[in-house]
């Protein structure tokens, strides 16, 4: 039985502002939910009510399993200014310990052609070497989410499991792990269970979609029961995030993953 998260910038839009889906997640029998960026400088996420919110969730008994690192663009971009991500983090850590989040997911931002792809990689193992150094103590983990470079984020550096796995060997602590994003990775090709081999136990958080299309299960090619049992058979036991654009009403969306996730 893995524990379900539905992102609440996709999900639960129907009820209203954030808050509101947060109820309408929990109305719905789930225990906790994800999020993009709190402050929303970076669409398509917006800036929340975070008070609200927080109440949302102790009202609920809801957990939020995770939320998204900002600024997220541009990262690599010479001059390798980075100053505007570790004050933003500094922000991110304080929410995220006020709301009870343990997780915050960060990416590589756009690489920068004519740099060796290895020099690229090795200044990010700096850099977030730099950030768990700065959260030192928060409690916080922070989760490194390649993402596919083929539809939906071209440009941006880190598509690939295996090297967001060497990053994560290389800032080497246990509060920086890897996101495993199914669907990222299915649409990159990758093969899942060949991939969850080599990361080992640096899995730090899961998110999943359908491929192709980037709905919820059941509306693309991927078998949920296989991947699940891959997933399971990698030894993750965390939750998962419901990271997808709904085809549908959110709460019809959920059924298959639900019912498959309860008998992982
Ligand atoms: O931006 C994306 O595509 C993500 O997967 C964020 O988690």
């Amino acid at each position: 039985m893995y524990q379900l998260a539905p992102n609440i910038e996709l999900l639960f839009t129907e009820a209203g502002d954030y808050h509101d889906r947060v109820r309408a997640a929990a109305a719905a029998g789930f225990t906790a939910v994800e999020m993009w960026g709190p402050t929303g400088v970076d669409a398509p996420a917006t800036p929340k009510n975070l008070p609200a919110l927080k109440a949302a969730l102790e009202e609920t008994g809801t957990a939020l399993t995770a939320q998204l690192s900002e600024p997220r663009t541009q990262f690599m971009i010479p001059p390798w200014d980075h100053s505007e991500f570790y004050r933003k983090l500094d922000e991110g850590v304080a929410i995220a310990q006020d709301l009870g989040c343990p997780r915050i997911v960060v990416g590589s931002g756009t690489g920068f052609g004519g740099w060796k792809r290895q020099v690229q990689l090795d200044k990010l193992i700096e850099i977030y070497q730099k950030a768990i150094a700065q959260i030192d103590g928060s409690g916080i983990t922070l989760a490194l989410e390649p993402v596919n470079v083929r539809v939906d984020h071209p440009g941006s550096l880190l598509d690939r499991t295996a090297e967001a796995v060497y990053v994560a060997r290389g800032v080497d602590s246990p509060f920086f792990g890897v996101l495993y994003d199914i669907y990222h990775s299915a649409v990159e090709g990758e093969d899942m269970e060949a991939e969850l081999a080599n990361a080992g136990d640096l899995i730090a958080y899961v998110q999943l979609a359908d491929a192709p299309g980037r709905g919820e299960p059941g509306s693309g090619d991927l078998d949920w029961a296989e991947r699940l049992g891959i997933l399971r058979a990698s030894g993750y036991e965390g939750p998962i995030g419901l990271e997808y654009y709904p085809t549908r009403e959110s709460a019809a969306s959920v059924a298959l993953i639900r019912e498959l996730a309860a008998a992982a």
